[in-house]
């Protein structure tokens, strides 16, 4: 078997040359490049994905995208089994793979990690790989690659689940893995249930007749907009209107539309205009895992209110926490009552109003650092965990232990107290752990919880935007010559290395009220990136302008000379 697999993977690999002069790292979130340097990427890719299948006897996915990025670069994803990010420990692994020069250097580096894992070559459990790819005119001959690399690894078998969000590859893995159905149909069969039986609970009353049901979406001309169109097709009680959803020869993909930009520019993607002003709209990135909401300003067309990631967490927080006191509440024998720690997890980009905020409502929140892989894990730890990015990535993770409580409590509830207040949280909680993703943050889920605890509430934009208000933020970027050579720690708030710089930051932000400031190096990008926060724009400006200073006396680029 060895000898056969050596063979196989010498010979395969020899089709898929490394570009030079690309060093590629796995960073925040997969591979990305340029599309036409992915060949040799993909293809070790699809060996990875095999692999991991293989040691886990479970599905894993292998989703094509490069999210935000401009429609000419394309990239890779690995989902594990629990349709979570890949774990961390093979992050070496793959980018040693991905940068291995020679065929040989190849088999010998996996020889060598098979070994190391205990893995079995066509070993007696199934292994699969699921493959998906967004929109991208890249995608399909990246994913024939893919599955080269997958069938190099003898005994895994590649299924192409065509083109779909990265949300919703990861929730397949997830869901083929307990054994259940997985197609695009159930996915969408199983929000739109959700959603109706969410909205269906809505308490009757004004609020509910006075709710403006009009939704505009930015699909960022990607997949997310196509594919809420099919499903909008299945949802009763909401009037979505889908722009730049992907139709042909019709605007480009992330250029001047998605999430990413309309988040960082707080500008109206195209195809929005004076018509819009005062409308609630959302806007999704090029793979539907990022949500954010806005609405035209109407002092000045060309701006929008952001209601970003934070803002869109703390009305899931709020939600949530209701639901928990309803369920709760008015119990009176105690071993009915049903306990759940709810933990919220941000990152230090957070908005500092939005963490005093959800403090407010006495909320445990926690930090964790940059990227999603850091924030699931963490959120995993509670009954209820929800975490997002302020970009607009995040989602709300029940545990199975407290779902299976919830589920005996509802039949309790539904024999003893048909109508009751503790029977309809149960049922709101049970529907919003199927609505919302379970695997990754997911635009459309997201967009559709939003949409469902908006009209709960009676709320409109306005009183969402509301509900706490930003503190002014700056964020900016500085090239250095080596950014690994910021060390940080504490979620990343404090620099370890180099020395004093942390002592320079700190007397910055010591000359302003209520500031914040810290650095770190970007897992994207190559730069350092800063982020200052103050009471008023002009000092979060000055602060993250001197600070970036500092940090280019530190580590910038004339330290190459
Ligand atoms: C400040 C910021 O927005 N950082 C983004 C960005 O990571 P960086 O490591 O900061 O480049 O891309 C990540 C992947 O999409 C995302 O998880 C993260 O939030
Ligand atoms: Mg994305």
């Amino acid at each position: 078997m060895a000898e056969e697999q050596r063979s196989v993977l010498l010979e395969s690999a020899a089709q898929f040359p490394v570009p030079h002069g690309v060093t590629l790292s796995y960073g925040t979130a997969g591979f990305r490049a340029e599309a036409s340097k992915l060949s040799s990427t993909l293809f070790r890719a699809g060996i990875i994905a095999a692999l991991r299948s293989l040691k886990t006897g479970c599905t894993v996915g292998l989703m094509i995208t490069a999210s935000h990025n401009p429609v000419g670069d394309n990239g890779v994803k690995i989902a594990d089994p629990d349709g979570s990010m890949m774990a961390q420990s093979w992050e070496p692994f793959a980018e040693a793979l991905a940068n291995a020069e020679t065929p040989e250097c190849l088999v010998e580096l996996v020889f060598q990690f098979v070994k190391e894992e205990g893995i079995t070559f066509g070993g007696e459990r199934p292994a699969e790989v699921l493959l998906g790819r967004d929109t991208r005119p890249t995608g399909e001959a990246l994913l024939e690659v893919s599955k080269q690399g997958i069938k190099a690894i003898i005994g895994v078998v590649p299924l192409d689940m065509g083109i779909v969000t990265t949300p919703q590859l990861h929730w397949m893995v997830w869901r083929k893995n307990k054994g259940l159905n997985a197609l695009e149909l159930d996915y969408f069969m199983q929000l739109s249930e959700s959603f109706r039986c969410l909205i269906e609970m809505v308490p009757e009353g004004i609020t509910k007749q006075n709710f403006d049901l009009r939704l505009i979406v930015d699909g960022a001309n990607g997949v997310g907009g196509m594919k809420l169109e099919q499903l909008k097709e299945l949802l009763t009680g909401q009037e979505i209107q889908v722009r730049n959803a992907c139709k042909q020869g019709l605007g480009v993909l992330n250029e001047r539309v998605g999430a990413d930009y309309v988040q960082k520019e707080k500008v109206a993607p195209c195809g929005f205009g004076p018509n819009d002003i005062g409308l609630r709209c959302a806007s999704f990135d090029g793979d539907a895992d990022r949500l954010v909401y806005f609405r035209i300003s109407r002092v000045n067309i060309n701006s929008v209110d952001l209601v970003d990631g934070d803002k869109i967490l703390s009305l899931f927080a709020l939600f949530i926490k209701e639901q928990l006191h309803m369920l709760n509440s008015g119990i009176k024998d105690l071993k009915n009552a049903l306990p759940a720690s709810l933990g919220i997890v941000q990152t230090a980009y957070a908005n500092g109003a939005s963490t005093d905020y959800l403090k407010q409502l006495g909320l445990e929140v926690v930090f964790t650092p940059t990227g999603v892989k850091y924030l699931h894990k963490k959120a995993a730890e509670y009954d209820i965990g929800i975490y997002f990015e302020a970009n607009g990535h995040g989602t709300i993770l029940f545990s199975e232990d407290f779902l299976s409580k919830l589920q005996e409590k509802k039949n309790y509830f539904a024999a003893s107290s048909a109508g009751s207040d503790p029977l309809k949280a149960c049922l709101r909680l049970l529907a919003v752990s199927s609505l919302i993703n379970q695997a990754v943050g997911d635009a459309i889920s997201g967009l559709l919880l939003v949409e469902a605890v908006l009209q709960y509430m009676g709320w409109t934009v306005q009183n969402w935007i509301e509900l706490y208000h930003d503190l002014p933020s700056r964020q900016l970027k500085v090239k250095v010559a080596d950014r690994t050579a910021v060390i940080t720690t504490d979620a990343e708030t404090q620099v370890l290395r180099p020395f004093g710089l942390q002592e320079a930051i700190d007397a910055e932000t010591a000359k302003y009220d209520r500031a914040r400031c810290f650095i770190r190096p970007s897992g994207t990008e190559d730069v350092i990136r800063v982020y200052a926060e103050a009471s008023y724009q002009e000092a979060a400006d000055s602060l993250a302008q001197s600070v970036s200073q500092h940090v280019d006396r530190f580590l910038g680029l004339q330290s190459l000379k």
